[in-house]
């Protein structure tokens, strides 16, 4: 169990309050001017990733304090927690372990006294197997033809992680092998899903921890009856359907061979669970090995975390620099801004990954909090993004925090594209700390040949307020390792802030209530008959639906 407080309690808390109310008015321009030292002095290496925080509204005091607030929250000992097994999920009664599933020292990891990396060794060696018989072609489906098409069927954490992976490392993808993401339970997303691929090619992964979620179970229903439809023989589901999950008994029940399953644990959270055997799509996609490498760099950022005192932490610098903005600034959310197209779903990866795990408003003791827990998490690429939403970003009422990830190298290098892309990615966060001060708009306007008049009116929408705060982080390649140590390192960044804030950062209890009422209303829906059992405007919208479906 981790040791609770109240967050707005710890000695730091308060200084750092008294602190903000003197920085809140300094400009980062000021701060850079004053102090050569800053990239320096808060930039962190490991590896061959880079993490530059000087462009925050920091000083060195601030970043003393909020040390001093990672300490007197227990960090230490909560880490030490995670990783040997204590049941820190206290409401699921969870040990949180996803760490053991890339603990490539091989250490023992205890749960209730028992060695758990056995067995996990034990599903990455079937992986392992698997995934090679399928790539060279020797798993035959039922009418003796190789596998083609991989679909995996999951929704959230089943889906989300290994759709990031596979975007983010499709250079290392083999020519022969397309894979496919099915989630939505809206009908089109299956449909389409199998106008691209063929029953005798298609091997489909049926990807749920639980193997009850309703979504999943109703797209691998239908999956199995498109599949049958042309097999006829329920003995070629064997060849053609495997199952990632914790239940077994529901995977036999579903009718899929026990030798096709994938087991986890429960001590794997779903948004934490790529590195498990949900991560199967991956392993065949891009080949065992190359997985493998992906579960070293989670690895060696997780002996990073556990290893490294916090002020050289990557995931804790990260972590204290977004409850900075979070409880003192007021900002409600945080972009994720890759620099890499390949990262297309990263942003959309670690909105359940941090939203799902920090979006909670009661403290450990189950008090309601009185301070803000988790920000909200968007972003798209750049440059996209910054011809959509950076305008706000740059001249909007709001502050955002916001990360920009880039690698030095990029993976298809064509003509000057990647200095091009580069050039905005430095660009954009100089910008955002400096911005244009009224005498440097009202200076351009003047050599622009702009009279007088046009320059007193036009210089307001011309300035730039700046001291808009971001981090850079800069990567030589992404390779396989390096998506690993930075989606570690973004996982412990969350649960640092989980702990600092007080919070349970493994359990989701918010998306029950939706699933519950769904599956009452699901019976209402059979029958034209109109409903009086909710109140006026779901009544409303149930009944006009009826209508309008029959028009
Ligand atoms: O893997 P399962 O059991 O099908 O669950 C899928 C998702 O189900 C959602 O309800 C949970 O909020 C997610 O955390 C989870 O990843």
């Amino acid at each position: 169990m981790l040791p609770n407080h109240r967050f707005t309690s710890l000695p730091a808390y308060a200084q750092l309050q008294a602190h903000y109310d003197v920085l809140k008015n300094r400009h980062l321009r000021d701060l850079f001017a004053e102090d050569a030292e800053r990239f320096p002095k808060f930039t962190r290496q490991f590896e061959e990733i880079l993490l530059d925080f000087s462009k925050n509204r920091i000083t060195d005091e601030t970043f003393g304090l909020l040390l001093q607030l990672a300490g007197q929250a227990g960090l230490t000992e909560a880490i030490g927690k995670m990783f040997s097994g204590d049941k820190i999920n206290r409401t699921e009664d969870r040990a949180v372990l996803h760490v053991a599933l890339r603990n490539r020292s091989n250490t023992p990891v205890l749960v209730d006294g028992k060695d758990i990396m056995p067995d996990v060794n034990e599903v990455l060696a079937h992986m392992k197997e698997f995934s090679e018989r399928v790539r060279s072609g020797a798993w035959k489906g039922y009418t003796g033809e190789a596998i083609t098409d991989i679909v995996n069927i999951g929704i959230g954490g089943s889906d989300l992680g290994p759709v990031m992976v596979t975007e983010a490392l499709k250079p290392y993808a083999s020519p022969d092998l397309r894979v496919h993401f099915v989630s939505n339970v809206d009908g089109v997303h299956m449909y389409e899903t199998l106008q691209t691929v063929k029953p005798e090619t298609t091997l489909f992964l049926i990807a749920s921890k639980t193997f009850t979620t309703q979504e999943t179970m109703t797209n691998a229903q239908t999956a199995r009856q498109w599949f049958l439809d042309t097999a006829k023989d329920e003995a070629a589901i064997a060849k053609h359907f495997a199952a990632l999950s914790t239940n077994q008994a529901a995977v036999e029940k579903f009718g899929i061979d026990p030798a096709n399953m994938f087991g986890f644990w429960d001590w794997v959270g779903g948004r934490y669970s790529l590195w498990s055997a949900i991560g199967l799509s991956i392993a065949l996609y891009i080949g065992y090995d190359k997985f493998e490498e992906l579960l070293e760099g989670g690895h060696a950022m997780d002996l990073h975390f556990q290893n490294t005192p916090a002020e050289q932490s990557l995931p804790v610098v990260l972590a204290l620099i977004g409850i900075w903005y979070n409880n003192f600034f007021g900002a409600q959310t945080e972009a994720i801004l890759p620099y890499d197209q390949y990262m297309h779903r990263f942003a959309a990866y670690f909105q359940q990954g941090d939203m799902e795990s920090n979006g909670k408003s009661v403290d450990r003791d189950g008090n309601p909090v009185d301070w803000q827990t988790g920000p909200i998490i968007w972003g798209e690429p750049g440059t996209n993004g910054q011809h959509a939403f950076y305008q706000l970003i740059h001249q909007g009422t709001k502050l955002i925090p916001c990360d920009f990830l880039a690698p030095a190298i990029s993976q298809r290098p064509i003509g000057e594209h990647h200095k091009i892309l580069l050039a905005n990615y430095f660009a954009q966060t100089e910008a955002l700390m400096n911005g244009k001060t009224a005498d440097e708009a009202a200076d351009e306007l003047r050599k622009a040949g702009k009279s007088e008049e046009e320059i007193s009116f036009l210089t307001p929408f011309k300035e730039f307020s700046g001291n808009r705060p971001t981090n850079s982080i800069l990567f030589k390649k992404l390779t396989p390792r390096t998506l690993g140590s930075l989606i570690a390192l973004y996982e412990h960044k969350i649960f640092t802030q989980g702990v600092i804030w007080d919070i349970y950062s493994f359990d989701q209890w918010g998306v029950e209530l939706g699933k519950q009422l769904a599956s009452r209303i699901l019976p209402e829906l059979q029958d034209d008959a109109p409903v009086t059992t909710h109140d006026s405007s779901t009544n409303g919208l149930i009944n006009t639906f009826k209508k309008l479906r029959n028009e």
